[in-house]
């Protein structure tokens, strides 16, 4: 077979070492990837930033359409089908990055942390990969757990929107979708929002159009709380600034950025395309060396030791730093260019799982949650040494 011409979207890791054995490629960005990019391709690789439907590949003779995303909702699957392309997603890639985004963000709030470790419940809006991984997390550090996602049976602990509203903190981890019966688009409108207590914590690390974003900075604007962590909003990579000005903590859509995650989802679409086009498998392991082993001490309780750890690898407030200053005292296109920008120019974050962490003091069930590895600690190299 000769080889396949590959048109990806550039800001894909790991495109070059993961991709190159299959074909040729042809590296766009994203956002202005057109129909004449497409004239020779066999496949396109894309993000959640460019619309895949009929105006896009029309006339084409693309075979293969991979996208290296969780959410679908850029994809006309419909029209995929109809031509006889082959279609691969990246869903479950990035679900522990997006995890630990969350976990962090809770730790980095206040008492949050605290209050869910003495019994509060944390509330999750979809149980899909990302959801269901939360809810497995957080029920094994201890933390009693509400689920909402009507599309599925037999959802451990399932509750009403109502009960989830309820809780403490609040996770939205649903698809967009404007489906009937259960459109996830505007879920959380003016009359939902207002349900929600105004010492809640609320997260958005979905899609911004699960949220109205209008109705949800009116009601901060009037002091109602509750408080507002955001990853995704409508309209990026135009962000609303004086939303932004009322939330704890706003990011560049980057909660399933980790670059385990990324080379993950590359990973995922290599092996649906050698299974495609019968090639060889791609190296499971190509890509990335381990991540640092990260040091945490004893800390004066659990809910401490916890926080360390979580904020010892990931940060929240490192990027929501980034994101006020590209968006400070900018004008709406250098602000959307300056999200972009954040996200294109990401940088190497690893994840807590499967690195190795010197935490002798944690409680064992901190590493069974999180799935992180125990360091031999210097007590236990001198002994064997000796
Ligand atoms: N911020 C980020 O970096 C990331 C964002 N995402 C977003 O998070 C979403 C969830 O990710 P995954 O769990 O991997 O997707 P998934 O497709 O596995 O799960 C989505 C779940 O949402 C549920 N759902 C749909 N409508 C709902 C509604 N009205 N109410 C409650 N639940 C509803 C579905 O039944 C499904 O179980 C993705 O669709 C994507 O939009 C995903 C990964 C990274
Ligand atoms: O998987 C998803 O869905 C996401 O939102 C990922 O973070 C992917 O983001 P893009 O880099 O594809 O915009």
């Amino acid at each position: 077979m000769s080889a396949l011409q590959i048109v990806a979207d550039r800001n894909m890791r790991g495109l070059e070492s993961i991709f190159s054995a299959y074909g040729h490629i042809h590296s766009v960005e994203g956002r202005q990837l057109s129909a004449s990019d497409l004239q020779d391709a066999d496949v396109l690789l894309v993000r959640s930033v460019t619309e895949v439907n009929e105006q896009l590949i029309a006339g084409s003779k693309l075979r293969f359409v991979g996208t290296a995303t969780s959410g679908l909702e850029h994809i006309d699957q419909n029209y995929l089908k109809q031509q006889g392309i082959v279609f691969a997603h990246a869903q479950g890639s990035n679900a522990n990055s997006v995890v630990e985004y969350v976990l962090s963000a809770i730790a980095a709030s206040g008492d949050y942390l605290d209050c869910l470790l003495q019994g509060a419940s944390l509330g999750i809006v979809g149980h899909g990969h990302v959801g269901s991984a939360l809810a497995n997390c957080a029920r094994a550090l201890g933390i009693k757990v509400r689920v909402f996602d009507p599309w599925l049976d037999d959802v451990e602990d399932a509750s009403s929107l109502e009960q989830v509203l309820d809780c403490k903190v609040i996770s939205l981890h649903a698809e967009l979708t404007r489906r009937s019966p259960w459109p996830s688009f505007h879920l959380l409108d003016q009359d939902r929002l207002a349900q929600i207590a105004p010492d809640a914590l609320l997260i958005n690390a979905s899609r911004g159009g699960v949220i109205d974003n209008h109705a949800l900075l009116q009601q901060l604007l009037k002091g109602q709380g509750p408080q507002c962590i955001l990853d995704v909003w409508e309209g990026e990579p135009a962000i609303n600034a004086d939303l932004l000005a009322e939330v704890s903590f706003g990011t560049a859509h980057i909660a399933g950025y980790s670059l385990d995650a990324k080379l993950s989802a590359t990973r995922m679409l290599a092996q649906a395309l050698a299974q495609a086009f019968e090639l060889p498998a791609p190296a499971l392991t190509a890509g990335a060396d381990a991540a640092d082993i990260l040091h945490c001490p004893a800390a004066a309780s659990e809910a401490e030791q916890l926080r360390s750890l979580l904020l010892g690898r990931y940060d929240i407030s490192q990027d929501d730093a980034q994101l006020r200053r590209v968006t400070a005292n900018a004008d709406p296109q250098a602000a959307a260019q300056g999200f972009d920008q954040l996200r294109r120019d990401y940088r190497e974050r690893r994840e807590l799982r499967h690195s190795l962490v010197a935490a002798e003091h944690a409680p064992e069930y901190f590493q069974r949650a999180l799935g992180y590895v125990l360091a031999p600690s210097d007590k236990d190299v001198s002994g064997d040494s000796l």
